[in-house]
């Protein structure tokens, strides 16, 4: 029986499609700009100069802007890359441009477990930041007060076993008394690992050909929260 819930964001809560062609176009197109105008100040510099480093030291900013490009087509969950993200995403939200997308069984499922008395956890690769926004913003209003706690990639990898040891540790909760939901089979392996429990979820939006048998690599499947009972 789960004590906790700890859940993925990207082809879990929320539609694939949604982070890649809405958000990560966005963050493409306006990346250059924000660089420019937020480049000096010190919480953007150290992302930048992070990226300048893995690319062999110095180079300009026009170059860091071509290489976040390149990963931000490559869907690279790069840590700094994604910092920037969330910083530029904020205009987005602020503007009104866009709203997250969240599935209505996945903000109904929040709900009720939150009602229950559940505490719930995101970890995404998306910046605390970027996630903070993504459910303060999303199409079903404001669910920021539905979570206890919020975890990124400062974390570790979502594919290392050590990453959920570390998030268990801060929770504050055996491991075997989380349930860990993603779309991810190799997260859900890592999350495993560490002794949690967990659930792939496989939802046809995003994943037009079910993951059945040695392809959900043991893990329970479900296609929406509905199907999901923290209690078992
Ligand atoms: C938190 S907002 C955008 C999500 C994102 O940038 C991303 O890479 C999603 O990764 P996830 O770990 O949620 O599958
Ligand atoms: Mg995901």
């Amino acid at each position: 029986m789960a004590r906790a819930i700890l859940t993925d964001i990207e082809g879990t809560t929320s539609g694939i499609s949604f982070v890649k062609d809405v958000l990560f176009p966005y963050a493409r197109r306006a990346l250059p700009g924000f660089v420019r105008a937020h480049g000096s100040e010190p919480g953007v510099r150290k992302w930048l100069d992070a990226v300048a480093a893995e690319n062999g030291g110095v180079c300009r900013d026009e170059m860091v802007v071509e290489v976040l490009q390149g990963w931000i087509d490559q869907d690279r969950k790069h840590t700094a890359l994604k910092a920037l993200q969330g910083m530029i995403w904020a205009a987005g939200y602020r503007d009104a441009d866009f709203t997250a997308h969240i599935y209505p069984d996945a903000a109904d499922g929040l709900v009720r477990w939150h009602a229950a008395g559940l505490p719930l956890y995101v970890y995404s690769s998306g910046s605390v930041p970027a996630q903070r926004l993504f459910f303060g913003h999303s199409d079903a209003g404001d669910l920021t007060r539905l979570f206890s706690g919020w975890f990124d990639t400062e974390v570790g990898g979502k594919r290392e076993a050590d990453s959920y040891r570390r998030i268990a540790e801060a929770i504050e909760l055996p491991a075997s008394e989380i349930l860990f939901l993603s779309d991810v089979v190799e997260e859900l392996d890592a999350a495993r690992e560490a002794g949690m429990d967990t659930v792939l979820v496989d939802r046809r939006e995003d994943y037009p050909e079910a993951r059945t048998g040695e392809a959900t690599g043991g893990h329970l499947r479900v296609e929406t929260f509905d199907r999901i009972d923290p209690q078992a």
